[in-house]
């Protein structure tokens, strides 16, 4: 799905107006119809709905979910915001509209002690400004944001197309934006909902279809995109019913060291799981056995080293691997970053990068560059700021991941809620499965295993990114679902994986 900034999403409007065609009022009616009936389904009449509008297209909208729920017997109060002398057209034009249908309980606001007194179990419809933001909210209408969010705790707060005071493709840190606790979005996920800065503000997205012009979508590029299920049908591929276990490749994992074998037992399981044909792994010493005793299936190559793993570059063009994985659990050791480096010069094809290989890259910086193009890293945000820098926000961040994902010519993933899967080409997918049952040890292990599974069975480093960030938020979406957000751990996602082969594509 793509994701459109505000600018297109104004050209999307114009675009349907023009070739559906139909008239802006009529656009206007299908969107906030959508909401109306939305809020309908989810709160009977028995609520007093108090809807806050302001003076352009989103208060519109608001105007017109006013008359709606009006006419199914609902008890509105429209509070209109005096934030501008002029109101758009449509607004206007539905004002007019309301006032003659019905015209009481319509309020102006015009300063914070306009607020309304709210009883009991009134929901709040925030349709004060939606994608037409073009500044931070100061002043008054601030303070109107400020009473609204100290509502929340004793009232639903359900936002039109975005929470007011929210920019749907700039950085909105440290402005006042409405706490909602459900969106009502047009037709597009906003980047702005998929930035960890702004968890607070658009609480449970919902996308209403409301019949933008599907040309426009289909023939405009954008920038950004969010993974689907779709995308991850065209992506898999089934096995072969004639397929040896050549067939599907044979990755080598290089992780653990001492103390940290659990990471190399998870990757290595999570590597099986996603389909590799064999799996080889690099350990030191101190992990031979522990590896060979918890993963059967697995093959072993005990590297010189007692503690941690330094001459794993030895040998590596004339093995047939398919695809190599190196991080999980390998320490920091001076003796793994030279054998790291001559690995990297040895093997030259895309390779899966994570956890301490990544650190190994930040604390020798040339490195970066001897990466081999088409590598995928997988840094979490604290990696990610010791490889490239801080950054004053996250769409300075969305900015660097990236630009450093062309320069370098890498896939570069920013692990999160919304995983941000950075391409060579500058576009940038966001993943939305997963949830924060799978903020626990040895999750992003599993993840490093995955990957490098499916870049072994000859996915396209894109397809692997995308299909093994897919996977393994599903998997632990499915062992939440089982097992609680709090009790699952990066081994019950592993054991979910299966299901989300079979449930998640
Ligand atoms: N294709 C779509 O997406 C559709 C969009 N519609 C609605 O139209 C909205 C966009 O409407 P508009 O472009 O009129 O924009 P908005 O209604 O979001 O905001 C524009 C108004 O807010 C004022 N404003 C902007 N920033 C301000 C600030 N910081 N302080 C005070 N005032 C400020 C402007 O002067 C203007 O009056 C969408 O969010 C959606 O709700 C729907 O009605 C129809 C279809
Ligand atoms: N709140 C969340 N919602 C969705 N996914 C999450 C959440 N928290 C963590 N994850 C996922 O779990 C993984 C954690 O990786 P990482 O931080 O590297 O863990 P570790 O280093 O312990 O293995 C990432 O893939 C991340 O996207
Ligand atoms: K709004």
């Amino acid at each position: 799905m793509k994701i459109f900034s505000a600018a297109q999403i104004r050209e999307a409007d114009a675009f349907t107006i023009a070739h559906e065609p139909i008239s802006s009022t009529h656009l206007m009616e299908r969107a906030a119809g959508q909401c109306a009936a939305w809020l309908e389904d989810h709160y009977s009449p028995s609520h007093p709905v108090y809807i806050f509008c302001g003076k352009g297209n989103n208060g519109g909208d608001g105007l017109v979910i006013a008359r709606l729920m009006l006419g199914h017997g609902y008890d509105v109060h429209t509070c209109i915001l005096q934030h501008s002398s002029k109101a758009s057209p449509d607004h206007e034009h539905q004002l007019r509209t309301l006032q003659q249908l019905h015209p009481t309980g319509i309020y102006t606001i015009g300063d914070v002690s306009d607020f309304p007194e709210l009883p009991p179990n009134a929901i709040i419809i925030d349709a004060i400004f939606g994608t037409g933001m073009s500044r931070p909210v100061d002043g008054w209408v601030a303070g109107i944001i400020h009473l609204i969010n100290d509502q929340r705790h004793k009232h639903p707060i359900i936002a039109i197309d975005m929470p007011s005071g929210l920019m749907a493709d700039e950085s909105s840190v440290h402005n006042p934006v409405v706490q909602a606790h459900t969106t009502l979005s047009f037709e597009f996920y906003k980047l702005a909902f998929l930035l960890p800065e702004n968890a607070p503000y658009a609480g449970d997205v919902h996308i209403l279809p409301i019949g933008l012009h599907p040309d426009y979508i289909t023939q405009t590029p954008a920038r950004y995109h969010l993974s689907d299920r779709e995308m991850m049908r065209t992506i898999y591929r089934p096995r072969d019913p004639f397929a040896h276990k050549g067939t599907y490749g044979h990755a080598l994992l290089i992780a653990g060291s001492y103390g940290k074998m659990g990471a190399a037992v998870l990757s290595a399981r999570a590597c099986l799981r996603a389909g590799v044909g064999l799996l080889t792994c690099h350990v030191p010493q101190c992990g031979t056995q522990i590896m060979q005793i918890s993963e059967p299936a697995a093959m072993c190559i005990t590297d010189e080293d007692a503690h941690y793993s330094t001459h794993f570059h030895k040998g590596i063009s004339s093995a047939g691997y398919k695809a190599i994985g190196i991080g999980p659990g390998i320490d920091k050791q001076p003796g793994t970053a030279k054998s790291l480096e001559m690995l990297m010069d040895a093997w030259q094809r895309p390779m899966v990068i994570d956890a301490d290989a990544l650190n190994l890259l930040s604390v020798y910086p040339y490195l970066l560059y001897k990466v081999p193009k088409g590598s995928l890293l997988t840094p979490h945000p604290k990696e990610f700021e010791r490889l490239f820098g801080k950054t004053a926000n996250d769409i300075a961040r969305l900015e660097l991941l990236s630009k450093k994902a062309v320069e370098l010519q890498l896939y570069i993933l920013l692990k999160g809620r919304y995983t941000a899967i950075a391409c060579p080409d500058g576009a940038v997918y966001f993943n939305h499965t997963g949830n924060p049952g799978m903020a626990t040890g040895g999750s992003g292990d599993v993840l490093t295993g995955i990957l490098t599974g499916l870049l072994a069975q000859e996915y396209t480093p894109k397809a692997a990114m995308l299909l093994g960030v897919w996977l393994h938020g599903y998997a632990g979406d499915l062992a939440a679902a089982q097992l609680s957000q709090e009790a699952m751990t990066a081994s019950d996602i592993i054991s979910s994986l299966g299901n989300a082969f079979r449930e998640g594509i």
